[in-house]
């Protein structure tokens, strides 16, 4: 599983003790920043981690700012992105059995590292339960707009 890593400010020092976690656990990640503790705007953070999952370039994607609100919500309104906001055991767990999650968002002002380790374990080994989820995902997934094919001269 590819993965791919982004904060803000907010959870930059989060977001290098995950990686930390992330090497010794053997995942494979990129970081598309920010990569340092200075201000910066997390939707164009969401946008990085949404379009490289879009291209097919990581599998699933890790969000972190402030509270995990704003860029859970901007992730999410790409097509395909799935980005749940989990502050513990359950809510990680629940976001891949039931909501198939593929973007994990996390706060660094809300969870400490020890709590958002467990949270990001969780999320990693849990698979999707299917069945009723599924179409429930369905549902969701068409209220996404359709695509128009292009042609030549469209
Ligand atoms: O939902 C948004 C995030 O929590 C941001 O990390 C937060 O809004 C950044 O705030 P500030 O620019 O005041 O550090």
């Amino acid at each position: 599983m590819k993965l791919v890593i982004g904060s803000d400010h907010g959870a930059y020092e989060l977001k290098e003790e995950l990686k930390t976690w992330l090497g010794e656990h053997e995942y494979a990640f990129e970081d598309v920043g920010t990569h340092n503790g200075e201000r910066c705007d997390y939707p164009l953070v969401a946008q990085s981690v949404a379009e490289k999952i879009q291209r097919g370039e990581a599998d699933r994607g890790i969000l972190l700012c402030g509270t995990g609100i704003g860029i859970s919500i901007a992730a999410n309104k790409f097509d395909g992105i799935r980005a749940a906001l989990a502050h513990d055991h359950y809510t990680a767990r629940m976001s891949r059995e039931h909501n198939d999650a593929n973007v994990l968002a996390m706060g660094g002002r809300v969870l400490g590292p020890e709590v958002a380790k467990d949270v990001l374990e969780t999320w990693l080994s849990t698979e999707f339960g299917g069945e009723r989820h599924q179409r429930r995902l369905d549902q969701i997934q068409s209220f996404e707009a359709p695509k128009t094919p292009q042609t030549v001269g469209s």
